[in-house]
Order: C-alpha cells, then structure tokens, then sequence
C-alpha cells in the first residue's frame, strides 16, 4: 500500500496536507479545483517535492531513503514527453535505458509493449506519422516497460477527444489490472474517474482527502465535492 502519514508537502509558498492510506493495485483519481494541489501530490510520490513533516510509505519503506529515479514510480503527463526524433520503439526503449542502450531481451520487451497497446508494427515509425490516440499509446507502452509498481498518471489524456481519451483510459485500466500496478490520475473531469477510478481523492483547501469508493462518493457527495461539481 502507499501511505501517506501525516504529511505536508511543499511547493514553493503552496502546502499540501496528506494523511491517507492507497491500497495496493487500486486505481484512484484525484480530483478538485485547479490549483488545489494535485500535481503536488503525485510530485511528492515521485520525490520532486520535499516533505516538510510526515513520510510517503510504499508497503514499509520509506519513500523519502529513496532517490526520485530509483523510486517505484513511472509517471505519464498531458504531453506523452515523447521525442520527436526517435521512433516509437526507441521513445518506448527509453523506459528502460535513457541511453537506449538496449539488449535484444529489452528490444523484445519493447516490440511486445507496443503489441500489448495496439502498434505492431509501428516500432519504425517517428511520432509525427502517427496519429494522437497512437501517440498517447507510445507513452503507456513506455509506462509498462518501467516494470514499476505505481503508475502516476497527471491528465495524461487531456489533449484526446472524448472518445478516444475512455479508450485510452480503459486501456490504462486494463495495463493497471494485468500487471497489479496501483494507479494514481489526476483528473478535471468527474466522468474520468466515474468511468475507471475504484476509489477518489478529492484534493481542496490545501488537503488530499483519504480515498472514497468513487460510485458512492459520487451518490452523495460532500460539501467539498458538490462545490467542485457545481464549478466543474
Ligand atoms: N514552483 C512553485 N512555487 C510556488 N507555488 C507553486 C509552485 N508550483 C505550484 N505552486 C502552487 O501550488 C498550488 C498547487 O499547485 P498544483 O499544480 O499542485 O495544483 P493542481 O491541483 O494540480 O492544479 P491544476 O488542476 O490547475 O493543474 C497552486 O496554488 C500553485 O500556484
């Protein structure tokens, strides 16, 4: 599990409160008002913000003995981070080594990554040839090769249109599932987390709340929550 024990975590003038407990291989959203702190939160995770109290456990060790990029951690953001000079296979083999220093059981990998997202084939092709919805699936197949435990997601499909951001939220949902990933999303939209977060952490007032089963928390939404609804 990843737990967040009395923290506040510090970003630059901004504090976030966090006192919560993720269960191992959920998948939660983290949703509220822009500004409210969620990217804070997911960067706390992956260790580019400092704590100023508490500690972030994963199971029972403390994230904070451990450096950014030897974390548990793979992250994805709106953009895909992908380098339009390399080919597909190569911006997927970066996951592995980002000197790309591949060998043929990681090139194995890779070419079964872009399989598993629906590119075979397309390893050759530069991201410029492909087509958005390809190229958000470039990024999963490279958030898969990490082989890390917990995936943060920061509105990774923002830019999609609405039909092929639910399918490329279900195929997170389904990449989470297969390999027991726990996934954190941080997400504007309500229906994202209705249409795949197991539970929510709704993130207002300079305080992450602990996670809610997201089909109740959406029958009978808190104070918190409805202000945000009614904004959103
Ligand atoms: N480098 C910084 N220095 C000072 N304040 C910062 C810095 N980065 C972020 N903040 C502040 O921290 C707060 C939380 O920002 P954060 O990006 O976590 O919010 P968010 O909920 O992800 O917002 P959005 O939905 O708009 O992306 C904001 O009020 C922001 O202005």
């Amino acid at each position: 599990m990843l737990k967040f024990e009395t923290c506040t975590i510090d970003n630059g003038g901004f504090r976030l409160a966090a006192d919560l407990t993720v269960e191992t291989g959920k998948i939660v959203a983290v949703i509220g008002p822009s500004g409210g702190g969620k990217t804070t939160l997911l960067e706390a995770v992956a260790g580019f913000l400092p704590l100023s109290q508490g500690e972030i456990y994963w199971n029972a060790n403390p994230l904070s003995d451990t450096e950014p990029g030897k974390r548990p951690v793979a992250m994805l953001f709106q953009d895909g981070n992908l380098f339009p000079h390399l080919t597909a296979a190569q911006n997927v083999g970066l996951g592995i080594d980002p000197r790309l220093r591949l060998s043929n059981d990681d090139k194995i990998r890779v070419d079964a990554a872009l399989t598993r997202v629906g590119l075979d084939g397309l390893g050759p092709r530069k991201p410029g040839a492909l087509s958005g919805g390809q190229r958000a699936r470039i990024a999963l197949a490279r958030l898969m090769v990490q082989d890390r435990e917990i995936f943060l997601l920061d509105e990774p499909f923002a830019a999609l249109g609405p039909a092929l951001k639910a399918e490329m939220l279900d195929l997170v949902a389904e990449l989470a599932r297969e390999t027991g990933a726990t996934v954190l999303m941080v997400s504007h939209e309500p229906d994202d987390a209705r249409r795949v977060a197991d539970e929510v952490i709704l993130v207002t007032d300079g305080t992450a709340r602990p996670p809610a089963e997201t089909a109740k928390l959406f029958a009978d939404p808190p104070d918190a929550l409805r202000d945000y609804l009614g904004d959103a």
